[in-house]
């Protein structure tokens, strides 16, 4: 019986596969994807270096000693390899687990590629077990917090957590979440939310499971 910490490592090796020559890598964030990195490490010679959707994940990349760049210098990604809290057969996403939502939506909008890096826990039939992580403008709170409680939802604020952009995160629990696409673009409509944790309107292009009996791709 593999550890949750195997099928991980197994998913981050496999991921390499995905890695043009030469490219930029937009890397994610999260206990996955830092197995990723570890691995990227041993290949650093073969690519131009990343661009990082985290302060944790570029502290990462630095030691490791690969070129992060700023998005800013980049028109375009080949790929974008990052985790999930959970993900569907639709390839629709929960993200936001550890609080950098935004920039990894912001990073995975330029990539050609969407690759996600999951072990099989996160893989399930319906989204919203996960509590929906949204990020939101600390003076908008409250006023998010009850459009969210009117959408079905039990907003619960992340303690102690400040994003790197500055904001708070909401957690939602409870949301049936039917429609993915359409409850995305819903809640980000709310005034004062910067972003929230459903990934379906750009939603993963490859899903890389890590499973007892082996990695599975799905696309
Ligand atoms: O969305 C994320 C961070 O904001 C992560 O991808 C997600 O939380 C999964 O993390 P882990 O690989 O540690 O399970």
């Amino acid at each position: 019986m593999l550890t949750q910490d195997q099928l991980k490592l197994a998913v981050a090796q496999k991921a390499l596969e995905f890695v043009p020559d030469d490219c930029i890598v937009g890397v994610g964030t999260g206990s996955t994807v830092n197995l990723f990195i570890e691995e990227l490490a041993t290949i650093k010679g073969r690519i131009k270096g990343a661009v990082s959707s985290s302060e944790a994940s570029t502290a990462r990349l630095k030691a490791h000693h690969i070129p992060v760049f700023e998005l800013n210098e980049v028109e375009k990604l080949e790929v974008y390899i990052d985790g999930a809290d959970e993900i569907n057969h639709h390839l629709h996403m929960i993200k936001g687990g550890g609080a950098a939502l935004t920039r990894e939506k912001i990073v995975a909008s330029v990539a050609d590629q969407f690759i996600c890096i999951a072990d099989e826990s996160k893989y399930v039939l319906k989204l919203g077990k996960f509590p929906l992580p949204i990020e939101v403008i600390p003076m908008a709170r409250s006023s998010v917090a009850r459009q969210l409680v009117a959408l079905g939802g039990h907003p619960e604020l992340r303690q102690g957590v400040v994003t790197d952009n500055g904001n708070l995160i909401l957690d939602v629990h409870g949301l049936t979440i039917n429609t993915p696409v359409e409850l995305e673009e819903a809640i980000n409509h709310i005034a004062g939310v910067v972003t929230c944790g459903l990934f379906a309107r750009r939603r993963a292009d490859v899903l890389v499971l890590g499973r007892q009996d082996g990695v599975e791709v799905i696309r």
